[in-house]
């Protein structure tokens, strides 16, 4: 039996980051950047008004009141976008809108309020200190700056600042695709009717769901049945369009365990029993199809079983494949308030409900039995709970590491 770090490092070791892509900014959103960008130009990228008013030399209202205007006459009409702005004599006013270029000799601009928003002469009713709201030019962004580093996981203001200086795309790891597959003779699909000893397929959608929500491109591909040459040839027309597959069920020892079956005779898939419940029979290894290999990780068919997997090992590689440096989830160290059993021998990851108590300390409790077809206690989990290989049993008080399973990226 392999240990549960084993199989993890095996599993880690049968992915890598995809090569690097162009993408446009909003198919770059949340991809790792694979290069650093650097300005080439200033942002603002000239001087410009922060506000509607008038641009004036500051000098020249300096005596002005609410009781003391000064009169300037206007001499020009800057809207934001003109193109051509000439200089501002000694002694006159320019109207000009929020974002349009202060003329050269301006060195301030009194907001319309302060005004009387005259159009030909203009009342000036208070000061300006210099430089008010003036942007000035490279106050933001100076050629040459570092704006965002590779490796950064673009976010939606990296990509904001992205589209400021003018890039329309970046360099990035694209996310994996992942077509997501389940097998079993017994299963039908979720919305049709099942008959007796039918099953409704539910780990295709979940571990679809689990597939997106860490960020890779996922796809239900849905049902196969138990039949070796029709799930070779689905598999088979997986491959070009995947970077990874996921299948879920036909891995133990039953007669009619096609994964196991099929893919055993491939030579590179291999199968373990790892010591954790659930999760126990595992599958990895690659499949190859004209020079392009797809790693394939078979999970268990019990729904948490199928579903612990994932977040024990898929979920990790397909980080990895995203170019995250932490793989993992966040983990608390939580006290249990409610005991409960573990087999000897394996680690347990127990469907657990973490809490914060009066004092904001951590609490764990139970959410399900350990059944690995619980699937009603385990929509009730905020966490897996973790026990050692040579843990028995939790008792009310015992702290535990808790696995958190919050939605999303982190
Ligand atoms: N003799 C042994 N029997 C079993 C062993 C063993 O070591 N020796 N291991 C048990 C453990 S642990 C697990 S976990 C399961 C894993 O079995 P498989 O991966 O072969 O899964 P199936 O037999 O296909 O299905 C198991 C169970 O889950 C249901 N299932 C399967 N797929 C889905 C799906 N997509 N949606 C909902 N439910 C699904 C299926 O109907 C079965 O009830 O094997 C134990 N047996
Ligand atoms: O190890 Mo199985 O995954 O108990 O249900």
């Amino acid at each position: 039996m392999r240990t549960v770090e084993e199989h993890l490092a095996a599993c880690l070791a049968a992915v890598s980051p995809l090569a690097p892509v162009e993408l446009g900014l909003l198919d770059a959103v949340d991809c790792v950047l694979a290069e650093d960008v650097v300005a080439t130009s200033s942002l603002p990228a000239f001087d410009g008004s922060a506000m509607d008013g008038y641009a004036v030399r500051h000098a020249d209202v300096a005596s002005a009141g609410p009781d003391a205007p000064v009169s300037l006459p206007v001499v020009a009409d800057l809207p934001a976008g003109v193109r051509e702005v000439a200089p501002l004599a000694a002694g006159a006013a320019a109207r000009i809108m929020t974002g349009a270029p202060v003329p050269p000799g301006a060195t301030a601009v009194v907001p319309v309020e302060d005004t009387d928003g005259g159009v030909a002469t203009v009342l000036v009713r208070r000061a300006v200190r210099e430089g008010l709201h003036v942007r000035r030019a490279g106050e933001d962004v100076r050629p040459g700056t570092t704006l965002v580093t590779a490796g950064t996981r673009l976010s939606v203001r990296h990509v904001a600042l992205l589209a400021a200086v003018g890039r329309e795309r970046a360099r990035v790891l694209p996310a994996p695709r992942v077509a997501v597959l389940s097998t079993g003779s017994e299963l039908v699909e979720p919305g049709r009717p099942a008959g007796f000893g039918q099953v409704v397929d539910a780990n295709s959608t979940a571990l679809t769901a689990a597939a997106l929500d860490v960020g890779a491109r996922a796809t239900r591909v849905g049902i196969v049945d138990d039949d070796p040459q029709r799930l070779m040839s689905v598999l088979e027309g997986q491959l070009e369009g995947a970077d990874v597959l996921i299948t879920s069920g036909g891995v133990s020892a039953g007669a009619y365990d096609v994964v196991k079956e099929v893919l055993s005779r491939l030579g590179t898939v291999e199968f373990h029993k790892v010591a954790m419940q659930p999760g126990m029979p595992q599958g990895l290894g690659l499949l190859t199809r004209g020079g392009h290999s797809v790693p394939i990780f078979t999970l268990p068919g019990n729904p948490v079983s199928a579903y612990v997997s994932f977040e024990v090992f898929v979920r990790p590689a397909l980080r990895r494949m995203l170019g995250e440096a932490e793989l993992h989830r966040p983990t608390v160290v939580a006290t249990a308030t409610q005991g409960w059993s573990s087999p000897p021998g394996k680690r347990q990851f127990t469907r657990a409900l973490v809490t914060t108590d009066d004092d904001g300390r951590p609490r764990v409790r139970p959410a399900s039995g350990p059944g690995s077809h619980l699937v009603f206690g385990l929509a009730g989990a905020n966490a897996l709970a973790v026990t050692g290989e040579d843990t028995t049993s939790v008792e009310p008080g015992d702290v535990v590491r808790c696995v958190l399973l919050e939605r999303g990226r982190r």
